[in-house]
């Protein structure tokens, strides 16, 4: 049976533990990160990002958000360091956000919401697959990375381009050569947190890792997100806005930072 959810009044966030009881679980994402709780944790390690852009293979409207995958069957795109241990291969990412400026993040901090936030998607090479992964406690790591309206960013925009070929839910095309690395910031400072998927199924598998320092966005850039539909071709068209997911309860759970 499939359990149709989304963003609407009818089958959004406060619906979705109809479904998936694990909505209401002890490492629910996400969280608001109050920095001033986090404690500096001088034993966690830099992140080391290694992406090849040969690994970059398309793009896909998924009805929820887009995505941009990756060929992840060995080791040439990863994250290695940080709070995990192991190697962990690049999957996917995608982006959540809002039908105005002043919101769109799924993280926020002390309360502030950005219009944008990118996931990048990582999954444990100690698992044969990243299905087997996402079931794990430590299946799963996730980097989130804000954006900041503020100048157009040109790597970004490599991405946007590619946004009118698949419009409506379900198309895709090939997205080649694209590097992940340049829609990361100067500093790679980050919280940490043992927490979940913002989507159902809502897994309790992800290692989070959120950067303190966010990209930039432009206006005209959020726009273009905004052109994409949640809809399929011959449905009614309904705007790809609003795709994320509030803060949760933190239920004890112990933020970390990788800076003082
Ligand atoms: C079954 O595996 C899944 C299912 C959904 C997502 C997407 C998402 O729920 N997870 C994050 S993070 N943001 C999201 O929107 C996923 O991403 C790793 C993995
Ligand atoms: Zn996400």
């Amino acid at each position: 049976m499939s359990h149709a959810w989304g963003y609407g009044p009818n089958d959004g966030p406060d619906t979705w533990a109809e479904n998936f009881p694990v909505a209401n679980g002890p490492r629910q994402s996400p969280i608001d990160i109050i920095p001033g709780h986090a404690q500096h944790d001088p034993a966690l390690k830099p992140l080391k990002l290694k992406y090849d852009p040969a690994t970059s293979k398309g793009i896909l409207n998924n009805g929820h958000s887009f995505q941009v995958d990756f060929a992840d069957d060995d080791d040439s795109s990863t994250l290695t360091g940080g709070p995990i241990t192991g190697t962990y291969r690049l999957r996917q990412f995608h982006f959540h956000w809002g039908c105005s400026d002043d919101q769109g993040s799924e993280h926020t901090i002390a309360g502030t919401k950005f219009p944008c936030e990118l996931h990048l998607v990582h999954w444990n090479t100690k698992y044969p697959s990243f299905a087997d992964a996402a079931s794990q406690p430590d299946g799963l790591a996730v980097v989130g990375v804000f954006l900041k309206i503020g100048a157009a960013n040109p790597s970004l925009q490599k991405v946007l381009d590619a946004l009118d070929a698949i419009k409506s839910k379900g198309k895709q095309t090939t997205f080649s050569n694209f590097d992940p690395a340049t829609l990361l910031p100067g500093s790679l400072e980050y919280w940490t947190y043992d927490g979940s998927l913002t989507t159902p199924p809502l897994l309790e598998s992800v290692t989070w890792i959120v950067l303190r320092e966010p990209i930039s966005v432009s206006p005209a850039q959020m726009a273009k997100f905004r052109s994409l539909l949640f809809s399929a071709d011959g449905e009614s068209p309904c705007r790809m806005v609003d795709n994320y997911r509030p803060p949760q309860p933190l239920k004890g759970r112990k933020v970390r930072s990788s800076f003082k």
